[in-house]
């Protein structure tokens, strides 16, 4: 009997690089489509952040995240602050497609209007304390996913991104919807209160560009070849797999992706719960290099991950196997679509 999960979702590594200061590297495509890596190497960290009790208290999963955030800026063992911090997928709110409405927020940001945004005009009581925490702690801040209801109406599963100034500077509204069936595995179907993003999300940062996904994205390769054919050094997805899928696709979505593209490829996951019959994350954030390396990874337990995202590594592995400039479109069509 296929198991149903229409309804909830709510210390150590692993598995590790030096940091190195500026690089520019240029890789071209055969026939046209120029990639420019460029920014400064950064250290990044990934909060596998577990839900309060069985996840359903919002106010109380915030102040946990907040209080997460503060520890991370600790920069861990070694005591080096992070550049750049993230949550995981839907963070404030059990993960289950009938609570989704309830728990999602009016934000106001779109694409359009992102340069006149206020974030203390929002009435998101989790982008405010994001926004807060971000300026407060001088990081970049992915704040994971949260159920986001439109100006239409509409409820998103949507990932905001802050600068180290506390700005609203990205929504990456999840695009492709978890809507799987796998006969005594797992059913789930976001579809069924959420609809998909239109729109893909590249941050441009001083360490460069990074792409920004929500789990199920990372299952659709051109999102992050097309991030990467317009220049992003690592792609970022909050996540939350499961135990049907997690230790079968989790470790090879992610390498897959950063082989291909040899790019950073990082995924935040949610502690997994210990009680209750709510949704079971896989756990196991973790952070890929562009050879495919781990870098770090986590168990399954609430716990932070730090990596160096040392850009130099982008450089070597596009030099060492250069597949940007052994590309055939005279045989086989760019489908990126990346005009130069
Ligand atoms: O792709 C998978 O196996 C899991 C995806 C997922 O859990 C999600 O999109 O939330």
């Amino acid at each position: 009997m296929p198991l149903r999960l229409g309804s909830i979702r709510q210390t150590a590594a692993l598995c590790s690089t030096p940091r190195r200061p500026l690089l520019v590297t240029t890789a071209t495509c055969r026939s046209r489509a120029m990639a420019t890596v460029s920014g400064q190497s950064f250290r990044l960290a990934m909060i596998q952040l577990a839900a309060v009790g069985d996840g359903s208290d919002k106010a109380a999963n915030l102040a946990h995240a907040k209080e997460m955030v503060a520890e991370t800026v600790k920069g861990g063992k070694e005591g080096r602050k992070p550049d750049v911090v993230v949550l995981p997928e839907i963070f404030n709110s059990p993960y289950a497609t009938n609570m989704f409405r309830k728990y999602a927020e009016r934000i106001g940001w779109t694409p359009e209007t992102k340069d006149s945004f206020d974030v203390a005009k929002t009435e998101s009581e989790s982008i405010k304390l994001l926004s807060e925490a971000a300026k407060e702690h001088g990081v970049w801040l992915i704040g994971g996913s949260i159920p986001e209801l439109s100006e239409d109406d509409k409820v998103y599963n949507s990932s905001p991104t802050f600068d180290k100034q506390g700005n609203l500077v990205a929504i990456h509204r999840k695009v492709h919807l978890f809507d799987i069936s796998i006969p005594n595995g797992i059913t789930f179907k976001e579809s069924e209160t959420l609809t998909g993003g239109d729109w893909q999300t590249l941050v441009d940062t001083e360490h460069g560009k990074i792409g920004v996904g929500i789990c199920y994205d990372v299952r659709f390769p051109e999102l992050a070849m097309t991030a990467a054919r317009k220049g992003a050094v690592a792609m970022v997805y909050p996540a939350a797999f499961n135990l049907t899928t997690g230790p079968l696709h989790w470790d090879l979505v992610q390498r897959a992706r950063a082989i291909d593209n040899q790019i950073f490829v990082a995924m935040c996951s949610p502690a997994r719960a210990t009680s209750g019959d709510g949704y079971k994350a896989w756990g196991h954030s973790s952070v890929w290099d562009p050879m495919g390396r781990c870098l770090e990874q986590l168990d399954e337990k609430e716990g932070i991950l730090f990596a160096d995202i040392d850009l130099d590594a982008l450089k070597s592995a596009r030099a060492g196997i250069p597949v940007t400039v052994q590309r055939r479109f005279d045989v086989y069509a760019d489908v990126s679509n990346v005009k130069p």
